[in-house]
């Protein structure tokens, strides 16, 4: 995936300095975790309205084996805009899943660490390319129960460095009761955890914005329905699920929450995840590891390459 060069207000800068013509883009990077099966790259293609993995003619959308960037300009409200979405691979497969987030962790500190190399130079570029991410959308599977360890250890790992956004997977195989009842068991559980994912209560800068967070906070986890098929319903293409009882259009928000997800991420809290990205993840990485050279090999900070 080539570099992204914005600057950390968000937008991206594409062009050349030669042609003296600069496009000023918004960007959105995310990266998507859960076990394996749960609809990852599925919804990967349901973000992107389109089968941008592709699949092998009726083979089925292949399981992910490594980290895997797609990257499109899509149109937001009339305006261009690239989304990055970064799929990994599916963990639960093995007896013992210890650490299955460490290859997660591992990328978005090297993204931290990218920055940071570029920030401290003392010649820096006016545009720092930017690959830093802003949020992880996390698979919950619809057992309905509760939380499992493996669901807790890795939020609560993965929420101290990046934007968490927990989301019910498969929702359309839970009914609304359920789905009702599960989120509430969710956030309860989150709660008694210390478990802090998107939007954090005690990041709302003010009454308005933590009135507006609290709606969110209301509906977190997003019940959320993924498809890379197109239906014909009352003569409209929407994306959806066929079954034998009719289309689950995924886009439809009395039928799940997709769209408030797609919302949240690239629309109504774009800014705000990448402020609290650069403000709060990247700052606490910036003071860790500045600390740890100043400590360990001082005449290294001089030395940015040395990091
Ligand atoms: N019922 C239902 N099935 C879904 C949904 N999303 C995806 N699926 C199906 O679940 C299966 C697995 O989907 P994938 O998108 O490959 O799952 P994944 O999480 O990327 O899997 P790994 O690559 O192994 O990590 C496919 O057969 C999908 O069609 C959904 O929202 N509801």
């Amino acid at each position: 995936m080539p570099p992204v060069l914005c600057d950390h207000s968000g937008s991206q800068v594409m062009g050349s300095i030669t042609s003296m013509k600069w496009i000023v883009m918004i960007f959105s990077i995310l990266i998507i975790a859960g076990q394996s099966g749960l609809g990852k790259s599925t919804l990967v293609n349901t973000l992107f309205k389109s089968k941008v993995i592709r699949k092998a003619p009726g083979a089925g959308i292949p399981k992910t084996l490594e980290m895997k960037a797609v990257s499109q300009v899509i149109e937001e409200r009339g305006m261009e805009m690239r989304l990055t979405v970064i799929d990994t691979p599916g963990f639960g497969d093995q007896i013992n899943n210890q650490n299955c987030w460490d290859p997660i962790i591992k990328y978005i500190n090297e993204q931290y660490e990218k920055y940071l190399r570029e920030e401290i130079l003392v010649n820096r570029k006016r545009r720092i390319p930017d690959s830093r991410i802003h949020s992880c959308i996390y698979f919950i599977p619809p057992t309905g129960h509760w939380l499992r360890p493996l669901d807790l250890e890795f939020m609560k790992r993965l929420g101290r460095i990046v934007n968490v956004v927990p989301v019910i997977a498969k929702a359309d195989t839970l009914t609304l009761e359920e789905r009702e009842e599960f989120k509430q068991r969710i956030r309860s559980d989150l709660q008694t955890h210390g478990i802090s994912v998107y939007p954090q209560p005690e990041l709302d800068e003010d009454p308005t914005e933590a009135l507006l967070n609290d709606k969110i906070r209301d509906k977190i986890p997003f019940a959320v329905v993924g498809t890379d098929e197109e239906h014909q319903v009352n003569g409209r293409r929407v994306l959806g699920r066929k079954t034998k009882w009719g289309i689950i259009e995924v886009e439809n928000s009395s039928h799940c929450e997709f769209a408030d997800l797609r919302d949240l991420l690239i629309r109504s809290n774009l800014q705000d995840l990448k402020d609290i990205t650069h403000n709060i993840h990247y700052e606490s990485y910036r003071v860790g590891r500045l600390n740890e050279k100043m400590n360990g090999a001082p005449s290294q900070l001089k030395d940015p390459s040395g990091l």
